[in-house]
């Protein structure tokens, strides 16, 4: 959905409930994140109130940093070709191409997020955004799948701190 862009002055005028709806899935099916958050508003800027959420992904049990990265969608995946992505998450996707990779990139890439799945038990996210290359996301499941779990749960968390980072973003008027 289409929103005008919330200055601070109206981010800090929210009730706790339209805070928690405004940003529930800044980290991507866990709403959790956006009710724990609502309770700190108001904010000084918009960055203190996204280190507010990184800090709070960053200070979450192992068992819901799993939880969290079970919840992210396949890159590429069935989810995709089905239509049934979130809003944000479709636009990310999309902004790397991945709903027109060719028949033997989108090849490559399940076969190296199965892989990946198969070792780990949770799928692979990468910030795309940021990556923003469909070889750059190769190369970084490739490399990464040579890590271990416990690092792969940082690294991971990382990349939804940046993707929550962005998403913020595109919720709020910076200027
Ligand atoms: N698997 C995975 O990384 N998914 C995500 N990454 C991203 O930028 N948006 C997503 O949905």
């Amino acid at each position: 959905m289409m929103r005008s862009k919330l200055s601070l002055e109206q981010l800090n005028a929210l009730t706790p409930t339209e805070f928690h709806k405004v940003f529930e899935n800044v980290v991507e099916c866990w709403p959790e994140a956006a009710i724990f958050c609502s309770a700190m508003v108001p904010f000084k800027s918009f960055e203190a109130m996204i280190t507010i959420f990184e800090n709070y992904l960053q200070r979450l049990s192992i068992e819901n940093k799993l939880r969290i990265l079970r919840l992210h969608p396949d890159l590429a995946g069935k989810l995709l070709d089905t239509h049934q992505l979130t809003e944000e998450s479709s636009l990310e996707q999309a902004s790397a191409g991945l709903d027109k990779l060719t028949p033997q990139d989108k090849k490559r890439l399940t076969m190296l997020n199965k892989e990946y799945k198969e070792k780990f038990g949770f799928p692979f996210v990468v910030c795309v955004r940021e990556a923003s290359k469909f070889e750059a996301i190769l190369a970084g499941v490739t490399e990464r799948i040579n890590n271990n779990p416990e690092q792969e749960i940082e690294i991971g968390i990382g990349e939804v701190k940046k993707i929550c980072r962005l998403r913020i973003l595109e919720l709020v008027n910076k200027l």
